[in-house]
């Protein structure tokens, strides 16, 4: 088990650029993997997540050609050449890893294969719920096998003659809106989906990348089926829940400012940018290019921060961000409320549980709910044992906190960090310079490096 121990933040970067959009990532190596032709991925996340759905799409039949690495962190740059929807059997089993992404998302597009693959995950994988994807691809006529009431992982899809559906989801989530989508490729006629909430659409934004149309009426996400993804270049913007980590690290700091470059600005993942704004941070975005993703550089200028209320249609919004949000309500003026944020018991692990437990270790009253909590802001923050419980966003949000306290933090089991931050430790450096003016992890040069 990794240990990544922090102290209070001796110096401040002026700008960070953080790595590749989980979301995007993962979803542009499945498309590359179901079009026809060569797709070229830069910008690409080199997470343990998102490379187990490159995997995955490479086991089905997809060439895979490492173009560029970026130091320290890998394979930034690469190109996938699929040969269409219909896929090749994997010869055993898929690691999904600690992916929820990966496992959901998958299971929709193998709801439209003519066989049987069975997926797999680690302990904290084996224990999330697949049900909901389970329900409604077995209304579309797949066989989805898995374990007790919750349909957990190992799962086993066998997909063949699909029929379109009108789908309601009973809880917001893009990862079960995706996996429709996916199978409606596959299903003759128009398959739609109903979101209650607006959930990230990252999905529908591929799609119409890759050439497949697809169509909104109010809140109801539609495709027809038979549609093929084109080969196209794609160029993936910063992740906004990696950035979020380093916004909240200046948002807290008074007199000081930190320019996130590139960072991915859809405005349905911008929720913690409106959150820090409503607490009273300062913050600028210089909105650039939009080919399918908007994105640009986010200066964050520190000040007083004060309590808010984070609920109702926001949560989606800002659901990966909810533990990092909770150390900042911390490091506020006033009581904040989270609520409506039962996913967050779901996740990786127990999110509402964990940063509760945690934030208490550090000194921080704390009042847990079944769909959120309240957090006391103000209190002196004390150097603590973290257990991460395998958790990235845990560690992350925790190690932020350590930054704000009196002593030494000591996140154990911080290896889940790979999760989606590669780099993560070596950004947080940037802020550890000690006594001699040195970093005590080397700060890696973030230049790319050729590979063919
Ligand atoms: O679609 C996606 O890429 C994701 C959707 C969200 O999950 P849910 O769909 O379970 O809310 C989010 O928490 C996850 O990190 C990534
Ligand atoms: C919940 C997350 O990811 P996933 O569901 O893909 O495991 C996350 O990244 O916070």
């Amino acid at each position: 088990m990794a240990t990544l121990k922090v102290r209070k933040l001796k110096s401040f970067p002026t700008e960070i650029s953080v790595p590749g959009d989980k979301s995007i990532s993962h979803r542009a190596a499945m498309f590359a993997g179901m079009a026809s032709g060569t797709t070229i991925i830069d910008g690409f996340l080199p997470s343990e997540d998102c490379l187990c759905s490159v995997k995955a799409m490479e086991a089905m039949g997809a060439t895979v050609d490492p173009l560029e690495e970026t130091g320290g962190i890998g394979l930034t740059k690469l190109a996938i050449t699929g040969n269409g929807p219909q896929l090749k059997a994997p010869s055993g089993p898929v690691d999904c890893g600690n992916s929820g992404t990966t496992i959901r998302l998958l299971s929709g597009i193998l709801a439209g294969q003519e066989f049987t693959t069975e997926m797999f995950g680690d302990a904290s994988l084996s224990k999330r719920p697949m049900k909901r994807v389970a329900d409604p691809l077995r209304l579309m006529g797949a066989k989805v096998e898995g374990q007790g009431e919750k349909i957990c992982a190992p799962l086993k899809v066998t997909g063949g003659s699909l029929q379109a559906i009108t789908y309601t989801l009973p809880m917001a989530s893009a990862q079960v809106k995706s996996a429709i989508l996916l199978a409606g490729l596959f299903a003759p006629g128009k398959t739609t989906v109903i979101e209650p909430v607006a959930t990230r659409n990252h999905t529908e934004r591929i799609m119409s990348h890759f050439g497949i149309k697809w169509l909104r009426e109010g809140n109801a996400i539609s495709v027809y089926g038979g549609q093929s993804a084109r080969a196209t270049d794609i160029v993936v913007p910063g992740d906004i829940s990696s950035a979020a980590f380093w916004m909240v690290a200046a948002a807290a700091s008074p007199g000081q400012q930190i320019t996130l470059k590139n960072v991915g600005l859809n405005p349905t993942r911008t929720g913690v940018i409106n959150v820090l704004l409503r607490m009273g941070a300062h913050i600028h975005n210089s909105e650039e290019t939009t080919d399918g993703e908007p994105r640009g550089n986010v200066t964050v200028k520190g000040g007083d921060l004060n309590a808010t209320v984070i609920g109702g249609a926001e949560i989606p919004n800002v659901i990966d961000e909810l533990p990092i949000l909770a150390v900042a309500a911390a490091l506020a003026r006033g009581t904040t409320r989270i609520q409506d944020a039962h996913e967050l018991r779901v996740k990786e692990t127990d999110r509402i549980a964990a940063v509760a437990e945690n934030l208490r270790r550090m000194g921080v009253t704390v009042t847990e709910f079944e769909d959120g909590m309240e957090i006391q802001g103000g209190a002196k923050l004390q150097g603590a044992t973290i257990t991460t419980y395998h958790d990235h966003r845990i560690a992350m949000a925790f190690a932020i906190a350590g930054l704000f306290a009196e002593g030494e933090t000591v996140i154990e089991g911080s290896e889940c960090i790979g999760t989606s931050y590669p780099g993560f430790e070596h950004d947080l450096a940037l802020f550890q310079k000690n006594e001699n003016g040195e970093y005590p992890i080397p700060v890696i040069s973030r230049a790319p490096r050729k590979l063919k």
